[in-house]
């Protein structure tokens, strides 16, 4: 899968999906709220929020299907409509709706190769890119729920596209069926080509993507890299000791600043293993009386993210 230019688009140092500002009200709910983010491009970004917080209108505006009330977006450095031959620079899943039951795999595939103009050889491809091609003869009614995902993404692979854009493709399926995805899209980035994917499943959605869009009630709350949000909320031990501040001064002197003192007389301590902590303390000659590893949930931290306000929670989950 190399990475070429999608014919009609321009390919810019821009990211491979800009939106600025957008915004959708539908009668009295206000879906999408001033939301603004970029997807670089070779990432796989996650839109995550829960259930009715605006991802799929936002990808619906993305993809021209939902006019916004303001705002703009871009696909390729282009906007959708602008684009010369879609298919070919975004392949779409949105829902799981749209497969003829009585119509067989390969046969869905091929009345979509048609409707796009690609030849019949595309659909053995696709089919064998996401592992169906045993089961191409079969109708599609006798498929189960993650094998016709798994046809619906073969459906949107079928442009050859630099860019996909996925509804909810953890929804209903089970970890092997995620766990399948994940080494998916990391191939398909791996690549040079750009994913967007939403889910409301903040674990399951987390588990795949490497850079977050976490948005609530329509708004952003957060985005950037998962690494940073990983550093962000890393494991940290929590020291019990003889003398807290000057071992955080000898942490410091160490290169490990990030250091908290808790109400309690404890340090949490993030950066640092229980061993480099127990020799930098007994360097500076303060008894350490015990550590515990404090591990962090990043699903409690995304889900923290966006039950509340807008707001980007502490490191721990709690939002101010
Ligand atoms: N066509 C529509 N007409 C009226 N209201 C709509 C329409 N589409 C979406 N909404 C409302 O807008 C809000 C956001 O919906 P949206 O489907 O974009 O959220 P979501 O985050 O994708 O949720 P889910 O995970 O349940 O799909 C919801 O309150 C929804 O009921």
């Amino acid at each position: 899968m190399p990475a070429t230019r999608a014919p009609g688009t321009r390919r810019t140092s821009r990211a491979a999906i800009e939106a600025h500002g957008l915004s959708k009200q539908f009668k009295s709910v206000r879906a999408v709220s001033d939301l603004s983010f970029n997807v670089p491009h070779g990432s796989i970004t996650g839109l995550l929020g829960p259930r009715g917080s605006g991802k799929t209108t936002t990808l619906r505006m993305l993809l021209g299907l939902v006019r916004p009330d303001t705002g703009t977006s871009t696909v390729l450095g282009l906007p959708f409509g602008a684009i010369a031959e879609p298919a070919r620079a975004v392949g779409a899943m949105l829902g799981s709706r749209g497969l003829h039951p009585n119509r067989t795999a390969r046969g869905h595939l091929r009345v979509y190769a048609s409707a796009i103009g690609v030849p019949d050889d595309r659909v053995r491809q696709v089919l064998h890119l996401v592992g169906l091609t045993g089961a191409a003869g079969r109708k599609t009614g006798t498929l189960s729920l993650g094998m016709r995902r798994r046809l619906l993404l073969a459906t949107a692979l079928l442009g050859d596209p630099q860019v996909l854009v996925l509804d909810e493709p953890c929804s209903g399926i089970d970890p092997e069926g995620i766990a399948w995805l994940r080494e998916f899209l990391a191939g398909f980035a791996g690549a040079g080509r750009t994913a967007l994917i939403s889910s409301h499943l903040l674990h399951e959605g987390a588990q795949m993507i490497d850079r977050l869009v976490v948005v609530n009630r329509g708004a952003l709350v957060h985005q950037g890299p998962m690494e940073q949000f990983r550093a962000r909320h890393r494991a940290r031990l929590v020291v019990a000791c003889s003398d807290p501040v000057r071992l955080a001064t000898a942490l410091a002197a160490a290169g490990i600043t990030d250091v908290r003192h808790r109400a309690d007389g404890r340090v949490s301590v993030a950066g640092s293993d229980s061993a480099t902590l127990g020799r930098i303390a007994s360097n500076c000659d303060v008894t350490v009386f015990g550590a515990a590893t404090e591990l962090v949930d990043l699903e409690r931290v995304l889900v923290a993210m966006t039950s509340g306000p807008c707001t980007d929670p502490g490191p721990h989950g709690v939002v101010p």
